[in-house]
């Protein structure tokens, strides 16, 4: 693929009228209930809103994990709808980026070989190197180290770079800074923030954390499964 067709399919993601519907009759719940969304490249929207909402929901819905009742799910200009397993799984690797509440990094791997890891799982190379990604979180110093011999909020950093490997067009977030201090979350969001500039990524954060909603471009609540502004 050219650079040029790159940019031009990088078109974020849009949620259409999504719904998404767990049991029937009496015990039905609609955790997505006709949700719109849009995120344009280099956007960062935090989605906040009580326990139950349906915002674990939303990410799996956006990130292809979870497949909606009805509507659509676009990615970079493709429906995650019309995909099935092993083209989904492939279109996941290449187009989505997920962050966890904790980094969620494999423990017998340093820093850098978490990112070129990414590489090898993919065969493609980073078109940002991994060193430069580390760097870029400001991790170049500790790329030797395992997850154990890191901090919370120095292992979230290696997450983000490695959330980064594939150039993805969309990146969710889930809870970043649910296990770090106010000063590190502050941190944490403001790298992300950065990096969706940065990278041109359209990112989605889940978070409990109003602290750091500052940080954000757009922030929208989640309440029994609607999103609406706050
Ligand atoms: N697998 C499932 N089966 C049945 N109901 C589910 C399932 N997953 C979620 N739900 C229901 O869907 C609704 C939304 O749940 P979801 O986990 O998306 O909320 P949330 O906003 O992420 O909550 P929290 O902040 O507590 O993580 C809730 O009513 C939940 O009970």
């Amino acid at each position: 693929m050219t650079t040029t067709t790159a940019t031009a399919t990088r078109t974020g993601l849009a949620l259409s009228d999504v719904v998404l519907t767990f049991g029937d009759g009496d015990t039905q719940v609609n955790a997505l209930d006709h949700v719109d969304l849009t995120v344009a490249p280099g956007e960062i929207v935090a989605i906040v809103g009580p326990s139950g909402a349906g915002k674990s929901s939303l990410l799996a819905v956006a990130g292809g994990l979870t497949r909606p009742t009805s509507g659509s799910v676009v990615v970079a200009g493709h429906d995650l709808t019309s995909l099935s397993g092993g083209a989904l799984a492939r279109f996941r690797r290449e187009n989505l980026g997920f962050v966890f509440q904790s980094g969620n990094l494999v423990p017998a791997l340093t820093a850098i070989d978490q990112l070129r890891l990414v590489e090898k799982i993919t065969g493609r190379r980073a078109a940002t190197p991994p060193e430069r990604l580390l760097e870029s979180v400001g991790m170049a110093e500790r790329a030797n180290r395992r997850p154990g011999k890191l901090s919370g909020g120095e292992r979230q950093r290696v997450g983000i770079a490695r959330a980064l490997v594939a150039s993805p067009s969309v990146l969710l977030v889930d809870e970043p800074t649910a296990a770090l201090d106010r000063r590190r979350s502050h941190e944490i969001v403001e790298l992300l923030a950065r990096e969706t500039h940065e990278f041109g990524v359209a990112t989605v954060m889940v978070t409990h954390d109003h602290d750091v909603l500052e940080h954000c471009d757009r922030v929208l609540e989640m309440v029994d499964g609607r999103l609406g502004t706050v």
